[in-house]
């Protein structure tokens, strides 16, 4: 049984007493970890501070972008040992925003999964298909390209240990969401790509989220199908009772 992860990803929102506050609401109203992943994914200002709020609790902390390099001459960007020495546990790759926006490659995100593995942080893989591949019937192959390449090079373990969200760009933020069939169609051919890529067990244990306009309303529904295990959740994570109710419902499955 795959224990379902749910992350919230606040994208670049919030002042820092907002956060704050937010942390202070959820810290100790999360659930065990051992019942349920919780992850709040937060802008880089705020990570020192919210790693040591959150200490002890079950609620983690993670990041939601960061360069392949150790250090250098990359102005601007943050590097795998700083979020390491922060305390961070996770660090979102990959997600559609970076690749549409900052031109993110495949290759570039592989470099990612490799460096974040090397310092022990464990990467959540954002995969997805566009309005326009989705009516073109493109998306299985869109989304086989986007995991064959982020896992390539990783050991069978590494595969395993990888959380990889499913997130269709057209269902992001416009409150458009997948049904729950469809959402669950991509994540079983997701977790057979891992199985042919990998192998059975790395399909196994590999966990795969859904993310675009996940709420309290429709979460449960998601979170019922087979090879959902989890959701990764940008404006419903934003204000600690919604986020607070999406791992609830985490728990239940
Ligand atoms: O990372 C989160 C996703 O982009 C989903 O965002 P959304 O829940 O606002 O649609």
């Amino acid at each position: 049984m795959r224990k379902q992860v749910i992350a919230g990803n606040w994208k670049m929102n919030k002042t820092h007493r907002e956060a704050e506050d937010f942390i202070q609401t959820a810290k100790n109203e999360v659930p065990s970890a051992e019942q349920v992943e919780s992850i709040v994914v937060a802008p880089f200002p705020f990570l020192q501070k919210l790693v040591e709020e959150t200490e002890g609790t079950s609620l983690k902390i993670g990041a939601q972008n960061m360069h392949f390099e150790e250090n250098g001459a990359f102005t601007g960007e943050v590097s795998p040992v700083m979020l390491k020495e922060l305390g961070v546990s996770h660090v979102v790759l990959g997600h559609s925003e970076r690749r549409e926006i900052f031109k993110e490659t495949d290759e570039e995100v592989n470099k990612k999964v490799h460096a974040a593995f090397k310092h022990g942080l464990t990467p959540i893989i954002c995969v997805g298909e566009s309005l326009e591949q989705r009516e073109a019937n493109e998306t299985m192959d869109v989304v086989e390209g986007q995991v064959k390449k982020a896992l390539e090079g990783l050991t069978n373990e590494q595969c395993a240990e990888t959380i990889i969200a499913y997130e269709p760009i057209w269902a992001i933020g416009t409150g458009r969401t997948a049904t729950s069939e469809q959402a669950n169609e991509v994540c079983t051919h997701i977790r057979k790509v891992v199985s042919d890529y990998v192998n059975a067990d790395a399909a196994d244990a590999v966990r795969i989220q859904y993310g675009g306009s996940v709420k309290p309303a429709n979460v449960d529904e998601l979170l019922s199908q087979s090879d959902i295990d989890g959701a990764l959740v940008g404006g419903a994570s934003l204000e600690a009772d919604s986020f607070l109710k999406l791992v609830e419902a985490g728990k239940h499955e």
